[in-house]
C-alpha cells in the first residue's frame, strides 16, 4: 500500500491516462505527487532522466508516458513509434530500479496480445502468435517494457508490475482529426458534421472490427487499486469485458452528440484487429470492476470537448 505522503512520480502526467491518475491520486489524498513536462524532461535522453531520478528519488512510478496514437498514426511510424516506446521505457525502469525506487507500475497496451488471440483474450495468450501488423512496433516496445519489468523482478527481486488496458477515451484525449484513437476522432468529427450541417459523415474502415472500451478514469482508479494491491510478474487486464462494433460506436457517439445525418465507410482505411475483448476476470478476481458505462462516458468525453477547444485543436 502506497503511503499517503510517499513520493510519487506520474510520468506523462499532462496526457490522458497520466492526467487522471494524478487526478485519482490526489482524490484519495496522495499529496506528494512529483510531475514533469516533455519539455522539461525528455524521457528519451538516458542521462537527463539518470539525473532526475538521482535527485528525485521518488518512491513509487506510474509509468504514462508513451508515444502514442490510432491505427494511421501507428501504422505510418512504425519506427518512430519503435524507438521513442523503447527508449523511454527503457530509461524511466532502469533509472527507478537504480535509484530503490519500491514499486514501479508500467502500462501497456491490450494490442500486446497476438492479432488472432482466442477469445476474450487471456494474459496467458502474450507472445502465442502473430501481432497486427498496423500496431506491430509499439506492441513490440511495450511487450518490452512489460518484459523488462517482470526481468528485474526475477533477476534482482524488485516488485515492478505492469497493466494491460482496453482502448481508453475520455477527459483529455488527443482529437486530432487523422492521428488520433476512434473515439476521440469521432466525437469531433460528429460535432463539427452537426455545426455545420453536413449530411454525410464519413468513418474509416468496414465498421465490423470489435472494441472494447474504458473510461480513462476508470482506468487510473484500477491504476492505482493495482498499485496498492497487486504483486507479480505476469500482467494484469484492464477493461470492462463488453464489447460493440465500430459502426454500433458510431450510432452511439452520433446518438451523444445529436448528429442524424448518414453515415459512409471508407474501405481505404484499414480495420486493425478483427477483434480486441479483454479477459478481466484476474482483475475482477483482485476485487476491481469498472463503473462508467460506454453511453454515460461519452457524454463525459464530449463535454470536456466541447470545454476545452485549445485542446480539442491538437
Ligand atoms: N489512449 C488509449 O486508448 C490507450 C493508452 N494506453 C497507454 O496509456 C499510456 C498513456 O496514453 P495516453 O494518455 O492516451 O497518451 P497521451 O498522448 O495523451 O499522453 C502521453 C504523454 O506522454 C508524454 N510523452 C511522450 N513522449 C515523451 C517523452 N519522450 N518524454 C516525456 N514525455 C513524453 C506526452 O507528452 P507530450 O504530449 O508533450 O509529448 C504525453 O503527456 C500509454 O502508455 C499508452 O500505451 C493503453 C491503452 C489504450
Ligand atoms: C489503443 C490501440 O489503438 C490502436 O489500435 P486500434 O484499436 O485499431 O485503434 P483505433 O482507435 O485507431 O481504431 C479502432 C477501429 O476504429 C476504426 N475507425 C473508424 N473511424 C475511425 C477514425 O476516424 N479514426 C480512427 N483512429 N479509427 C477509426 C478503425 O479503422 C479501427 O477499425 C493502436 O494504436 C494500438 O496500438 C492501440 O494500443
Amino acid at each position: 500500500m502506497m503511503e499517503k505522503d510517499a513520493k510519487i512520480y506520474v510520468a506523462g502526467h499532462r496526457g490522458m491516462v497520466g492526467s487522471a491518475i494524478v487526478r485519482g491520486l490526489e482524490k484519495q489524498g496522495y499529496h506528494n505527487i512529483i510531475t514533469r513536462t516533455h519539455k522539461e524532461l525528455d524521457l528519451i535522453r538516458q542521462s537527463d532522466v539518470e539525473d532526475f531520478f538521482e535527485q528525485e528519488k521518488p518512491d513509487y512510478v506510474f509509468l504514462a508516458a508513451a508515444k502514442v496514437g490510432g491505427i494511421i498514426a501507428n501504422q505510418e511510424a512504425l519506427a518512430d513509434f519503435m524507438y521513442d516506446n523503447v527508449m523511454l521505457e527503457m530509461n524511466v525502469i532502469n533509472s527507478a530500479f537504480k535509484n530503490h525506487v519500491k514499486k514501479l507500475e508500467f502500462l501497456g497496451s491490450s494490442c500486446i496480445y497476438p492479432r488472432l488471440a482466442p477469445q476474450p483474450i487471456s494474459e496467458k495468450s502474450l507472445l502465442t502468435s502473430s501481432l497486427e501488423q498496423t500496431n506491430e512496433a509499439y506492441a513490440l516496445a511495450k511487450i518490452s517494457g512489460l518484459k523488462y519489468c517482470e526481468y528485474l523482478n526475477r533477476q534482482y527481486g524488485t516488485n515492478y508490475i505492469s497493466a494491460m488496458p482496453t482502448n481508453l477515451y475520455g477527459a483529455n484525449d488527443n482529437y486530432h482529426p487523422t492521428h488520433s484513437h476512434v473515439v476521440p476522432a469521432l466525437i469531433r468529427r460528429f460535432h463539427e458534421a452537426k455545426i455545420n450541417n453536413l449530411k454525410t459523415v464519413s468513418c474509416w474502415g468496414s465498421g465490423t472490427p470489435l472494441r472494447e472500451f474504458l473510461y480513462v478514469d476508470d482506468l487510473a482508479d484500477a491504476s492505482i487499486f493495482l498499485m496498492n494491491n497487486y504483486e507479480g510478474n505476469e500482467t494484469v487486464n484492464v477493461g470492462t469485458g463488453k464489447e460493440l462494433t465500430i459502426k454500433e460506436l458510431t450510432e452511439l457517439v452520433a446518438k451523444v452528440i445529436g448528429y442524424q445525418g448518414e453515415i459512409t465507410w471508407d474501405s481505404t482505411k484499414p480495420d486493425g484487429t478483427p477483434r480486441k475483448l479483454l479477459d478481466v476476470s484476474k482483475l475482477k478476481g483482485l476485487g476491481w470492476t469498472y463503473s462508467v458505462e460506454l453511453e454515460d462516458g461519452l457524454k463525459l468525453a464530449y463535454e470536456d470537448f466541447l470545454n476545452n477547444p485549445v485542446r480539442a485543436e491538437r
